[in-house]
């Protein structure tokens, strides 16, 4: 296994946890991974085998004391367990090894903390660990934490560690009402948007599989892409220009990862939210990752989650150069639409066949449906007539109008969401079902 040294980084025993439980295990080379990302020095790595979990350490009193050797023999600052630890399980630890010990929430909390770049970014990593911290306060290893910047203590949350439960309650009032108005900011944008009747493209995927990277040559942007997990963490939003579609917006988001903790992705709703508004998605997947199925799974757990499964999604499988024999091309379905595009975005293989496909995929996806319509609803008939949707219309069986409509699924949705309408509710409520 790879180690980066970060010299002047906090040394660090990794413990893996093997567990018979497939839905609970997690990947040893991840976890690496966030280790490093979060600057960690890795001194060692330990593997435990976990057939019953201990409730006072997780682990069973042998490995403890194993642990303590480790600590003693490498001088670790912290240990990091690949796990989601109980506060009281945490606490424990520390005290029997003398060391921080942190758990993948508070691991991936700090590698959150380190990114967040915008207002809203950061506002929301607060929040998620002012959450994580409020069940920790006290700990077994007081004195450490005053040693402030190290890892599983960074970020703006930090500060409110030695302060008492009614002072971080109202900093989680005050974060939460300082969320909303952003957030009603950011509707707006959107709202804007959608009236500007730009299409959003919006690339989503597992972290370190490419976005950033693509994105940038797409833009001719800088954003930071870096062989980091979560190396973009806030939606950054730029124009582009698509033959035969017109102006069109990309917007780059936060990677996914198996297992977030529960609060971080209520935390990021709003950001994953972008997604969920657009008219098309961009799945990237890393071609070369052994792991790539699981992390395909991981992804359309999370947009399922978002309501953003239904969208038009058109997969990227980056990093061709990482395999062997593979040319840039498109993968079509059996009516000729583009699926899956394979490129390398690092290599600028393949790209204008991404942009090729995004704008067969925006300007092609024709829908055809027959919607019913109440009286009152005359406005919408209008529109719908007014963008030349309208095949056929008749008087249904239950009264309401029926119109035949064949259009853009873009333009569909648009103008929907323009009229106040999420377009499945819309569709669930107007169609025979
Ligand atoms: N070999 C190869 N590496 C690539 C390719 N595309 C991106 N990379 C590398 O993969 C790493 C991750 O790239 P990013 O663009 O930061 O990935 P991301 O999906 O934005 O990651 P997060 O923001 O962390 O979710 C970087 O080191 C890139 O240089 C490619 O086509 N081939
Ligand atoms: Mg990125």
């Amino acid at each position: 296994m790879f180690f980066e040294r970060h010299e002047g980084g906090e040394r660090a025993i990794l413990v893996h946890l093997e567990g018979q439980d497939e839905r609970t295990r997690e990947d040893p080379q991840e976890f690496v991974e966030l280790a490093n990302s979060a600057g960690a020095d890795i001194a060692a790595f330990l593997t435990v085998s976990r057939h019953r979990p201990s409730p006072r350490f997780l682990i069973g009193a042998g490995k403890v004391e194993e642990l303590q050797a480790s600590v003693a023999e490498h001088e670790a600052d912290l240990v990091i367990f690949n796990y989601v630890l109980t506060p009281s399980q945490e606490r424990n630890l520390e005290r029997e090894l003398k060391c921080r010990v942190i758990d993948r929430t508070g691991l991936i909390l700090d590698i959150f903390a380190q990114r967040a770049r915008t207002h809203e970014g950061k506002l929301q990593v607060e929040l998620a660990q002012l959450d994580h911290l409020s069940t920790r306060l006290v700990r077994g290893w007081t004195h450490l934490e005053r040693q402030k910047g190290g890892i599983g203590l960074r970020g703006p949350g930090e500060t409110q560690l030695e302060t008492d439960r009614r002072l971080l309650r109202e900093r989680i009032k005050q974060i939460t009402r300082r969320l909303e108005k952003v957030r009603s900011q950011r509707e707006q944008a959107r709202r804007s948007r959608r009236r500007a009747e730009v299409p959003v493209v919006s690339l989503v995927g597992y972290t370190n599989a490419g976005k950033s990277t693509l994105f940038n040559i797409l833009t001719s942007s800088t954003v930071y892409a870096a062989d980091q997990l979560f190396a973009t963490l806030d939606p950054t939003l730029r124009r582009i220009e698509l033959e035969d579609v017109g102006p069109a917006i990309l917007a780059d988001t936060v990677g996914f990862i198996r297992h977030l903790p529960h609060k971080l992705v209520e935390a990021f709703r709003a950001t994953l939210e972008e997604s969920s508004q657009a008219d098309l998605l961009l799945h990237v997947i890393d071609a070369a990752d052994a792991d790539r199925t699981s992390h395909i799974e991981q992804v359309v757990k999370v947009l399922t989650e978002i309501g953003a499964i239904e969208l038009p999604i058109l997969e990227v499988y980056n990093k061709i150069d990482l395999l062997d024999g593979l040319e840039p091309h498109i993968q079509r379905d059996e009516s000729g639409v583009p699926v899956r595009v394979w490129v390398s975005a690092q290599q600028g293989l393949g790209l204008e066949l991404v942009e090729q496909a995004m704008a067969e995929r925006l300007g092609q996806d024709v829908m055809q449906e027959s919607v019913l319509l109440e009286h009152a609803e005359a406005r919408l008939r209008a529109q719908f007539y007014e963008v030349g949707a309208v095949v056929g219309e008749r008087i249904a069986d239950d009264g309401r109008q029926q119109l035949d409509l064949r259009l853009q699924r873009s333009d569909f949705n648009r103008l929907l969401k323009r009229e106040g309408w999420q377009p499945d509710a819309f569709l669930r409520q107007h169609t025979l079902q």
